[in-house]
């Protein structure tokens, strides 16, 4: 296959990882004879230090004339402790989702058989965990109108939502839900915010039109608690933008490193793959990075195409690594191995095409979450 990917590594950890995560797809390349071009591009503060722009037009033209874009992460302290800042990296990301109209933000999670030990919860309350956040990604409060006061003391930031926003994303939660556990939640907060009772009477209508799908309802208070309680009980979580950004940081916890969870943000017409962290500015340069977060999202984009066995050569190398204690510090605080050695060893273990002719994502110790 012939694919053009659109590279935005950004700032701070994110060109780190994008290496790695390239490199993985080269090996895939390589081993099963596709042809993926790549384009660099700037983005985030990156991009600001040089003309200013957070999104300049050419990212976002190279964006929309490729295939796929492959995202780092972006943000830099010197902006964010700067409360006057006009312009924000931040924005970089938010203006590419928009303007790309991915609307739908995909976020698996499950533990890895191997690093059980590594979660802060327990053993017997993490067993079982596979879940799939389905985040709205380009509404509500990141994108509504925002004020402050002309003496500066009042600040608001609108929350919206169209019931149209609501139902696109409902339908793809409730697809997937359907080839899973047939569970979906709808995360909200029904008791307080209006926005949220809508959300509450489009899903329900919709859950019509998918009566093998059980749905049920829960304020995102008790859902931040139940992550932590009991995360097993969850198969498909669908919330709103913000609700979604917080709980699947939450979420990373239970597997044992932010640093491992991918995500697809998807639209009608264009796809981005992006690690769900940010751009760790305190690790940048240290090599200590990890890029399994990234690398998954190949695996996530590869899956997006159709490419099943690339994805499980990916898959089944990353689950190498961590195997056999190829691992970054944030998940063994000894280990020797940093970013680049934890990417080399995984591109090196994706090897032949036949080793996983028929292997599917539960034999490989991975649930069926880790790609829609
Ligand atoms: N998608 C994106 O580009 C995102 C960007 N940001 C931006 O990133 C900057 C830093 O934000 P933070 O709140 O510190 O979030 P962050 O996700 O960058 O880091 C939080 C903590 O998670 C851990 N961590 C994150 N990525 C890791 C990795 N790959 N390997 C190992 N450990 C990892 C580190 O302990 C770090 O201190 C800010 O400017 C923020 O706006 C934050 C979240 C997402
Ligand atoms: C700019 C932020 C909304 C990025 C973020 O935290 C995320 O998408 O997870
Ligand atoms: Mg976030």
């Amino acid at each position: 296959m012939k694919l053009k990917i659109a590279l935005l590594p950004g700032d701070g950890i994110g060109p780190e990882v994008i290496t790695q995560a390239v490199s993985c797809l080269q090996a895939v390349e390589d081993i099963f004879g596709h042809q993926f071009i790549f384009a660099e591009a700037p983005v985030g503060a990156t991009a600001m230090d040089n003309g200013g722009n957070p999104l300049p037009a050419d990212t976002l033209a190279l964006c929309k004339r490729s295939d796929a874009v492959l995202f780092g992460a972006i943000g830099d302290p010197k902006y964010d402790n700067d409360p006057a800042a006009k312009v924000r990296p931040e924005q970089g990301l938010l203006k590419l989702r928009k303007e790309l109209e991915l609307f739908s933000n995909i976020r698996p999670v499950q533990v890895f058989p191997t690093l059980i030990e590594n979660s802060p919860l327990r053993k017997e309350i993490i067993n079982g965990t596979d879940f799939v956040i389905f985040r709205e990604l380009t509404g509500g409060i990141y994108f509504g109108e925002k004020k402050r006061s002309e003496d500066g003391r009042t600040a608001s930031d609108l929350c919206i939502y169209s019931e149209e926003e609501i139902s696109r994303i409902a339908h793809l939660a409730f697809k997937a839900a359907k080839g899973r556990r047939k569970k979906l939640t709808l995360v909200d907060k029904a008791n307080v915010l209006e926005s949220s009772r809508l959300w509450r009477s489009v899903v329900t209508k919709i859950a019509e039109s998918y009566p093998e799908v059980t749905l049920n309802y829960l304020f995102v208070d008790n859902a931040a608690m139940q992550l932590i309680l009991n995360p097993s009980q969850f198969d498909v979580i669908l919330t709103e933008n913000m609700f979604g950004d917080i709980l699947s940081d939450e979420g990373s916890v239970i597997g044992g490193s932010i640093g491992l969870l991918p995500s697809a943000s998807v639209g009608e017409k264009y796809a981005m793959f992006e690690p769900i962290h940010g751009s760790f500015p305190e690790g940048a340069g240290k090599n200590i990075a990890n890029p399994i977060a990234a690398i998954l999202s190949v695996a996530m984009l590869l899956d997006h195409f159709g490419l099943k066995e690339e994805t499980n050569a990916v898959i089944k190398a990353v689950n190498r690594s961590l195997k056999d204690g190829i691992v970054t510090p944030d998940l063994n605080a000894k280990s020797k191995y940093g970013t680049d050695d934890v990417g080399h060893f995984i591109a090196s273990q994706i090897t032949d095409a036949e080793d996983y002719r028929g292997l599917n994502k539960e034999n490989i110790g991975l649930g069926k979450s880790t790609i829609i």
